[in-house]
């Protein structure tokens, strides 16, 4: 049973993941064409209500499928070649900052909800990310890593903003149905 109810909420997210790539991503041209794009905000979702495992397994299986081939990256993309490519650090870094957002929801247990959520969706669904997609950017990409770091710059202020949502429905999801906050059960 409480099998099944993972199954579901890693499935869950990985689905809205990809519901998001729906909506439409803004290439960045000097940055190889890494879009701005609302999936991240999935990926901070994840971390942030379902925790480390979870949350890390619903990123790895949006991650999975789309390297089968399923067009699930906005735009339509999906393939191995995705992984080849200039957001290849990016992809990496939403596993690793959906784990890390995960764990920082349940290390800062007894701060509110809001709080520890925009921490964690902050921590994990921006630091950790571009820790890896910087990186890779310019080594997969071709960007030299002044004008990865400095341009990256561009994704911030949609990322705040994403982080700000993540905050109002984990606590929105915490006050009406306490049992999805699976991060701080
Ligand atoms: O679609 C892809 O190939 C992956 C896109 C990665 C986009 C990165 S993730 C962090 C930053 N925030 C964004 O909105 N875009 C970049």
């Amino acid at each position: 049973m409480a099998q099944d109810k993972a199954l579901v909420q890693i499935a869950f997210y990985a689905a809205l993941i990809a519901a998001l790539g729906l909506l439409p991503k803004v290439a960045i041209p000097f940055l190889g064409g890494v879009p701005i794009t609302a999936q991240t905000l999935g990926v901070m979702l994840a971390g942030v209500m379902l925790g480390p495992i979870r949350g890390g397994l619903a990123v790895l299986l949006l991650l999975f499928l789309t390297a089968l081939g399923l067009p699930l990256l906005a735009g339509g993309r999906g393939g191995l070649g995705v992984f080849a490519g200039a957001s290849a650090g990016f992809l990496v870094g939403w596993f690793f900052g959906a784990v890390a957002a995960g764990f920082i929801m349940q290390l800062l247990k007894s701060r509110s909800v809001m709080v520890s959520a925009a921490i964690a969706a902050a921590i994990g669904g921006i630091g950790v990310v571009y820790l890896f997609g910087v990186p890779g950017l310019s080594l997969i990409g071709g960007v030299p890593l002044d004008k990865a770091l400095i341009g990256s710059a561009i994704y911030l202020p949609g990322d705040l903003i994403k982080v700000a949502i993540t905050a109002v429905v984990a606590q929105t999801v915490a006050r009406g149905l306490p049992s999805a906050l699976h991060s701080r059960s």
